[in-house]
């Protein structure tokens, strides 16, 4: 089945949602520029039993990911910066727990980087890239040439993201060849605020 991650969960209708639709992973943002940022104490509030929790971080200190691990119990750290593959080793020894490195694809090029980073992480999110002048790494409504990842091997289990939306996303993953996907854009009403019927359709149109 094609595993299923919401991203920007940041109030608590949006939480139900994910988790009766049978989204297998929803993300919390901690990058405070984010519209969807929360503070730890919040994503404490919000987790439900169910899907896996992803912590998205942005360079973060060690610091910063040990705070949030006080209060949250993440699953998966998700690292969205331009951290290294020694960075991501270090952050997965450090706090014993699966990294997710976000990657950036435009073109078939941009997949030489996944041989560099599989031995230093647990899954890839391979996402657009941010378009110039945006004002976030991710999360931007961006979709990239899907095709570029037809047959492509990926050494580590994936998720396709990047502007994806309930009308697109069969069609991407049947193109890209994608074991699983990716949203925050695609499921709101507006930036930064989830519609919970989007996140239904979603979901099953991913699945359908
Ligand atoms: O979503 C954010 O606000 C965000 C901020 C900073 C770094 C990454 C961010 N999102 C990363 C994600 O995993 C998004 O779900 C992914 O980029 C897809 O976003 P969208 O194209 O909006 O569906």
């Amino acid at each position: 089945m094609i595993r299923v991650k919401i991203c920007g969960i940041n109030d608590a209708a949006a939480m139900r949602a994910a988790v009766e639709a049978g989204a297998d992973l929803v993300g919390f943002v901690f990058f405070p520029p984010s519209p969807r940022a929360v503070t730890p104490a919040r994503a404490a509030d919000l987790v439900q039993p169910g899907p896996a929790r992803v912590g998205l971080f942005v360079d973060p200190s060690d610091e910063a990911v040990a705070a949030v691990l006080d209060a949250v119990p993440l699953d998966i750290i998700q690292l969205h910066g331009e951290e290294t593959p020694a960075r991501c080793a270090a952050v997965r020894a450090r706090f014993g727990l699966p990294v997710m490195k976000a990657l950036g694809i435009a073109a078939r090029e941009d997949l030489a980087q996944l041989a560099e980073y599989a031995p230093a992480v647990d899954h890839f999110l391979l996402d657009a890239k941010a378009p110039p002048g945006a004002p976030l790494p991710g999360g931007n409504a961006a979709p990239f040439d899907w095709s570029v990842l037809a047959g492509a091997s990926v050494p580590r289990p994936w998720l396709l993201a990047g502007g994806l939306t309930p009308e697109n996303v069969k069609r991407a993953i049947e193109i890209a060849g994608a074991p699983g996907v990716d949203v925050s854009s695609g499921v709101e009403a507006r930036r930064g605020v989830k519609d919970p019927a989007l996140i239904a359709r979603f979901v099953s149109a991913a699945r359908a």
